[in-house]
């Protein structure tokens, strides 16, 4: 048993621990598959003495894009960064409770944070390209994990996944910084495509760009959502509203206030705090 096959309970100990990525097979539709990828339990997050995140309790569903939404401070990017345990690389970061990837704690000493990383790909807010070819920014995670496949075919399949193919197919050997902003987060997120990930978090990954790149974007999350399970934190309300099939709310205090469908949540959310929060009255 593997990531590859979440129905498997025995699962992913051994798939985080050493894992050649293998090639999966596209089963989700926007409607979801009715699986469960990552569920918390009672996580509490705290940077030294302050508390980021308090008793979180959720589930993210299978081939849908769920958006984490909320005022500034309010904890969404911890939240995304547990996902994939990249608060391991913050020294005063405590996580406590429990984090699970198809059933499998991430947090259990026998997950290596690389492995689980191949499987929980993540797209920053700023496009952080590498000073390197285009075809080497695809391809680092590859090398990374030892791909023994074709690695110029994944180049070129992550490329078209992202949306990018037809815009740098005459440049892959040319540096990644010198795409636009556009191109570079597109870039990114083949570069995090690459690899083959179950879900694909993104920190408000179209704040740096213009209205157009950002359509581009939010029209790329619509495609990778057919493929991927897909966690995005926007400070945009319409965003949310526009890209996300659930949206998850948190509020000051890193508390999670409501989770539901996003047309519920906009619509007619169940907590007073969150349809003051949606209609500006509090932020
Ligand atoms: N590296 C860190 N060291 C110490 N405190 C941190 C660190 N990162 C975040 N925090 C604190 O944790 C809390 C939650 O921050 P976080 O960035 O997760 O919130 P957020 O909702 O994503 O905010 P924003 O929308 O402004 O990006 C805040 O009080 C923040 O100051």
């Amino acid at each position: 048993m593997s990531f590859e096959d979440p129905a498997d309970p025995t699962a992913d100990a051994e798939s985080l621990t050493d894992a050649p990525a293998v090639g999966r097979e596209t089963t989700t539709t926007r409607s979801g598959t009715g699986r469960t990828v990552i569920d918390t339990r009672n996580v509490s997050v705290h940077y030294g003495e302050t508390q980021a995140l308090s008793d979180i309790t959720m589930e993210i569903p299978e081939g849908m894009v769920t958006a984490l939404i909320g005022p500034s401070g309010c904890g969404k990017s911890t939240f995304l960064r547990c996902i994939n345990r990249m608060n391991d690389l913050i020294d005063t970061c405590r996580v406590e409770g429990e984090l699970r990837l198809y059933g499998k704690n991430v947090y259990d000493d026998d997950v290596d944070p690389v492995a689980l990383r191949r499987k929980v790909g993540m797209v920053f807010q700023k496009p952080n390209p590498f000073p390197k070819s285009i075809r080497e920014n695809v391809a680092y995670g590859l090398e990374i994990q030892g791909f023994d496949g074709d690695v110029d075919a994944r180049v070129e399949e992550s490329l078209k996944s992202a949306a990018l193919w037809d815009e740098v197919k005459d440049q892959l050997d040319e540096s990644g910084l010198d795409l636009s902003g556009g191109q570079q987060q597109r870039l990114c997120i083949a570069r995090a495509i690459a690899p083959d990930p179950e879900v694909i978090l993104m920190d408000e990954p179209a704040s740096a760009l213009d209205p157009i790149a950002t359509s581009k974007i939010e029209d790329l999350i619509d495609d990778l959502a057919e493929e991927y399970t897909v966690v995005i934190v926007t400070h945009n309300m319409q965003q949310a509203a526009r890209i996300s099939d659930r949206t998850a709310v948190f509020l000051t205090g890193g508390e999670l206030v409501e989770l539901d469908d996003t047309d519920s949540i906009f619509e007619n959310p169940d907590s007073e705090r969150v349809e003051n929060y949606i209609t500006g009255k509090f932020g």
